[in-house]
């Protein structure tokens, strides 16, 4: 057909706006009249926040570097709002960067902690009432002398429990920083003492930061006391359950953690056989926790998923894989994305690079896979530089079944969850994406979470009361503030 008049013309756009809104992520949702008022709020300030970025494009969140942008995110009031916001849960998170930066050095007052500067960028921690054993040729140092004496400051150990500190060239690098700080605080996590303060800590952040229920990958740490003993894998999924317990009856809004049992992709076949079989053993005694398998760590430098399939193939195993972590398209790496459906995965982590696989969206989107996608991850390791580039923006648009997730918000000085919420609503999706397709980001992590029907049912009706209070709030707080006609 052939448009002729302006108004012919604004008719027929008019009609394709729509169709594409209601092929975007949260087109099935309606809005009660509450939430339409608090819709409105969240959009004035969108759309300001979104004109002065335009205005000023050298300040943008999503095209500057993380740390230089953080502080003035802080102060936005939209972002308060979405930390407000009951999100539901993060389905991609590791639990070795989950807790923040505080917390970590917090742990470092335990009493009989000893410090090793290895080099600049590492050190190795121990813990023993006399001096350690071996590791550091002589040089351990107790914490509590270090700060007695006055030369320790608490900031110096920020370089080497995040990344936010430095910068990189690429994606290499990072990570070669990156693995640094999960080696850094590994010890640090895993005395025992450290380890229940720990998960305290993340389960309370995260509540803090309106999450309600996680899915964390974990190796589940086999732990060690102040003798060395250690204790067993079935130990540690025991105090978990303990802690879990504990912090369930003490805050009624939080619904659950389960962990998906991840292991390093690096490993020999040998090797990676043995993790499936840990799995198997661990998930058939405690199914309510251990719901999953998955390989973690760089996936540029891993085995392939295709590599490993002769373990993979054939056991009675969920799989959420990291897949699609890359930039390197056509590569083995790059189609692990192709393997990972191919496999039976529940969820794909990451899935950065699907816009590529045409066939394989559309296998996800007919079999509904959710992609769980980590936006600041993918920023701080170098996989985009301007989030306004993120692929998620065409999942978003189609409706490819996504959550927001943070990864390893530790490690990135981020909060659990809140810093990816607002980089996707103001910095990737599109102008025009309200409150609804919020909403719809967090019944997404309830309906693809690894929970049964069941418990499904009850997290939402939990969700769905602390959102209704969120609303009510929110509206109320607004009306408070004298506003101008
Ligand atoms: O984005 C990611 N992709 C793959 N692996 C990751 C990512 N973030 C963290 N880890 C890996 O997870 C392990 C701890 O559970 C760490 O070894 C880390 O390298
Ligand atoms: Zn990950």
């Amino acid at each position: 057909y052939q448009i002729k008049t302006v108004e012919e013309l604004k008719n027929a756009r008019g009609t394709l706006l729509s169709k594409e809104f209601y092929r975007s992520t949260g087109h099935n949702v309606t809005l009660d009249e509450n939430e339409k008022i608090v819709n409105k709020i969240m959009m004035d300030l969108k759309y300001e926040e979104i004109r002065q970025g335009y205005l000023h494009p050298d300040n943008w969140v999503t095209s500057n570097p993380l740390s230089e942008v953080l502080d003035a995110i802080n102060k936005s009031k939209l972002f308060g709002m979405i930390q407000s916001m009951p999100k539901g849960g993060i389905l991609h998170a590791h639990d070795a960067a989950l807790g923040s930066t505080k917390t970590f050095i917090k742990l470092t007052y335990a009493p009989h902690t000893w410090i090793c500067f290895v080099d600049e960028d590492s050190v190795l921690f121990a813990f023993a009432k006399d001096y350690p054993k071996d590791k550091c040729s002589g040089k351990w140092k107790l914490m509590e002398t270090l700060r007695k004496a006055g030369n320790f400051s608490d900031e110096s150990l920020i370089g080497k429990f995040s990344i936010q500190t430095k910068t990189f060239e690429n994606t290499k690098e990072v990570w070669k920083h990156f693995i640094k700080t999960f080696v850094n605080t590994d010890n640090l996590m895993e005395y025992k003492p450290n380890f229940e303060e720990y998960v305290r800590s993340f389960l309370k952040e995260c509540l803090d930061d309106g999450v309600q229920y996680m899915e964390i990958r974990s190796g589940v740490p086999e732990l060690f006391d102040i003798d060395g003993n250690m204790n067993t894998k079935e130990e540690t999924i025991m105090l978990i359950q303990e802690i879990l317990k504990e912090f369930k009856s003490k805050n009624p809004d939080f619904i659950d953690m389960k962990i998906i049992y991840g292991k390093n992709r690096r490993k020999s076949a040998t090797k990676t056989l043995d993790y499936l079989n840990e799995t198997l053993t661990l998930s058939k005694k405690f199914p309510e926790l251990i719901i999953g398998f998955d390989l973690v760590n760089q996936e540029d430098e891993g085995y392939s998923l295709l590599e490993h399939a002769p373990l993979l193939l054939n056991q009675p195993l969920n799989y959420f894989f990291h897949a699609g972590e890359t930039n390197w398209f056509g590569t083995t790496v790059d189609e692990n994305l192709i393997d990972a459906v191919l496999l039976g995965t529940k969820r794909i982590g990451h899935g950065y690079a699907l816009t590529k696989h045409p066939e394989i969206k559309e296998m996800v989107k007919l079999n509904d896979i959710c992609v769980e996608i980590s936006p600041i991850s993918n920023k701080m390791l170098h996989y985009v530089k301007d989030l306004r580039n993120h692929p998620v923006a065409s999942f978003i648009a189609d409706d490819v079944p996504i959550v927001i997730s943070s990864d390893d918000p530790s490690f990135f000085n981020t909060a659990p969850l809140s810093h990816d919420f607002y980089m996707t609503f103001v910095g990737i999706a599109s102008a025009h994406s309200d409150l609804r397709f919020l909403k719809q980001l967090a019944i997404n992590s309830i309906k693809y979470s690894g929970m049964s029907e069941d418990e499904k049912t009850i997290a939402h009706r939990v969700w769905s009361k602390k959102w209704n209070n969120w609303i009510m709030k929110t509206i109320e707080q607004h009306h408070k503030i004298p506003q101008r006609d």
